[in-house]
């Protein structure tokens, strides 16, 4: 797996995330067992509540195109005009959506640049995540 190009495109997809309220942009990008990359950005809304982020609308993306397994995803984010202070970890929501599909091993990684990351599991980030497996009989 090509890091470097995954964080690239978490990069790029970063410039289309609509943050007129947080002027906060994410981008993210995901990279299924196919081989595809599905990117994302957060999309805000008047109403506040009603946004998704970048992590999500990536997810969304590649489920609805029919891929449910994930190698990793790549996530940048910083105010608008902005370096990168803090690396971005997906938001507790993006983590259980996450973990429907990526379970345990998915890698995130969390980056400034696409030199300067940091990698955990989504094992790490969430741990005894709650999934279909919960649900087996
Ligand atoms: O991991 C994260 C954290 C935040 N946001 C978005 C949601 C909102 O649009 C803005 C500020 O919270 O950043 C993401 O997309 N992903
Ligand atoms: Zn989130």
């Amino acid at each position: 797996m090509d890091r470097k190009a995954l964080i690239e495109q978490a990069f790029a997809a970063r410039e289309n995330a609509y943050t007129p309220y947080s002027h906060f942009k994410v981008g993210a990008a995901l990279l299924g067992k196919s081989g595809r990359v599905y990117t994302g950005c957060n999309v805000e809304n008047a109403g506040y509540t009603p946004t998704n982020c970048a992590e999500r609308t990536a997810l969304f993306k590649a489920v609805s195109e029919g891929e449910r397994e994930f190698e990793a995803i790549a996530i940048v984010g910083s105010m608008e005009g902005e370096k990168n202070k803090l690396v971005t970890g997906p938001c507790g929501v993006c983590r259980q959506a996450l973990y429907e599909f990526g379970g345990d091993d998915l890698i995130v990684l969390m980056a400034k640049s696409p030199e300067d990351y940091v990698e955990r599991t989504l094992g790490e980030l969430l741990p005894f995540g709650f999934g279909p497996a919960n649900l087996e009989k």
